[in-house]
């Protein structure tokens, strides 16, 4: 590992942000290894997508499983889209509407005046809720806990991290036995249930109802991991910054008097909207969107780039370049209600053929999250402080310190 690699291992953010205002938007890690942010790089990378390969990194694999979608290319990823890609978005949404709701709910309950809690625990917890219900048709606790616990061992700490990584040869797997309950519950998911997600990776119809019990909780791993986590620091953050913003509080809170839209429309919620989009530009829960590897040499700016060369797309950097994002540390959901934003300058979901799947159903259950916790409590950061961006496993989520406070119930 050169002093590069060793600086954005130890301090990411710190790296990246030295670094934020390179104008040509690419760094050679090391040989080999680039990151990248010019939006026209960009744009020729998401283009050329389906002809590059997605290898995943080194220590995500040995959690989330080899098999898992997100580094499968050709044939079976395409089937892997085209079964998992409806149910997740359009008018299709709608039935995910009231497990949102009813989770939130629950949720919401337990914040009584006076309480202190932690803003990205609690929406962890939600959304693996959320997740789960959406998987299997039902939160199941035997399943949702120790599901929690073993994420919070893997990405809990970066020292513990960064010790799985470069010494142990990646983040845990899970116990045996929570393997075994997840493959059980979706297999008896699909049974009961075919609308559940893993009734339609297990249709008898399905391009990869083939699936044995090791693919299959790879996919089940890598839907819960990836349709929580980054939902959960998106709606934490959204709160944060929300707190951090008188104006922008009082604009978000007047839009929902104004209507009784649960959160389900954003044409409904612009306001509201433009925050989580913000939110998305300035704390984007993926920093880096996937590793792409080059198939064929690529030529960008009189620069060759060999076959094997691995690309990593830099959402964090992307989305803090001056030039396009004016003032860019400044939390200003403004900026989405007067300007479109193209794909090569902002994309917190990545994009190519690996778009994020799940990019309408995170931001759905971020309106929705959001809306009715503003509706229902007053709430007010004990310690701003703590909410500094900084990254749990490579993903940029709020301390566990952040804590909020419930000044009052408003329902
Ligand atoms: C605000 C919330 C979310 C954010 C910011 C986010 C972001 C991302 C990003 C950056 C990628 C990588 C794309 C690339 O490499 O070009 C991705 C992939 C993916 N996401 Fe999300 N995601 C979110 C929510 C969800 C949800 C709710 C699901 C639920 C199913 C989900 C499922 C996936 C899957 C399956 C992939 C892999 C797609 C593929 O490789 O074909 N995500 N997401």
């Amino acid at each position: 590992m050169n002093r590069t690699e060793l600086q954005l291992a130890l301090r990411p953010l710190r790296f990246l942000d030295a670094h934020a205002d390179l104008p040509e938007g690419l760094l050679e890690v090391r040989p080999g290894r680039l990151m990248v942010w010019n939006h026209e790089a960009i744009e020729e990378i998401f283009r050329a997508d389906q002809r590059l390969r997605h290898p995943g990194s080194r220590s995500f694999k040995p959690l989330l499983g080899s098999r898992s979608l997100l580094w499968q290319d050709g044939p079976r990823h395409a089937a892997y889209r085209r079964v998992l890609g409806p149910p997740l978005r359009g008018r299709r949404l709608a039935e995910s509407r009231e497990v949102i709701a009813e989770a939130t709910d629950a949720a919401i309950i337990g914040l009584t005046p006076g309480c202190e809690f932690a803003i990205a625990d609690w929406t962890r917890a939600l959304t693996l809720r959320i997740m789960s219900r959406i998987l299997f048709g039902g939160a199941g606790d035997d399943l949702v806990t120790p599901f929690a616990e073993w994420m919070d061992r893997a990405l809990g700490s970066r020292r513990r991290m960064l010790v799985y990584r470069y010494l142990r040869g990646g983040l845990p797997r899970p116990d045996r036995g929570l393997e075994e309950l997840l493959v059980a519950r979706a297999r008896e998911s699909a049974r009961e249930n075919g609308t559940t997600l893993a009734g339609r990776l297990l249709a008898t119809d399905s391009p990869i109802a083939d699936l044995d019990d090791g693919e299959l909780r790879d996919q089940l791993v890598s839907l819960l991991f990836a349709g929580h986590e980054t939902t959960a620091s998106t709606a934490a953050w959204a709160v944060f910054w929300i707190d951090r913003h008188a104006a922008v509080r009082d604009a978000v809170l007047a839009e929902l008097a104004a209507t009784a839209d649960d959160g389900f429309s954003a044409d409904n919620l612009p306001i509201l909207q433009a925050v989580v989009s913000e939110t998305l530009r300035l704390t984007p829960p993926v920093p880096a969107a996937g590793n792409r590897v080059l198939v064929e040499p690529w030529v960008f700016r009189e620069r060759r780039f060999d076959p094997g060369t691995v690309l990593m797309p830099s959402i964090y950097l992307a989305h803090r370049r001056a030039d396009h994002f004016p003032d860019p540390t400044r939390f200003d959901p403004h900026r989405f209600l007067v300007r479109r934003m193209t794909s090569q300058r902002y994309f917190p979901f990545g994009g190519g053929t690996r778009h994020c799947l799940g990019s309408q159903l995170g931001q759905l259950e971020v309106r929705m999250i959001v809306a009715a916790l503003l509706r229902r409590r007053e709430l007010r950061s004990m310690n701003p402080r703590a909410g500094e961006p900084q990254l749990r496993g490579h993903a940029m989520a709020p301390s566990a310190k952040l804590a909020m406070k419930v000044l009052s119930c408003r329902d």
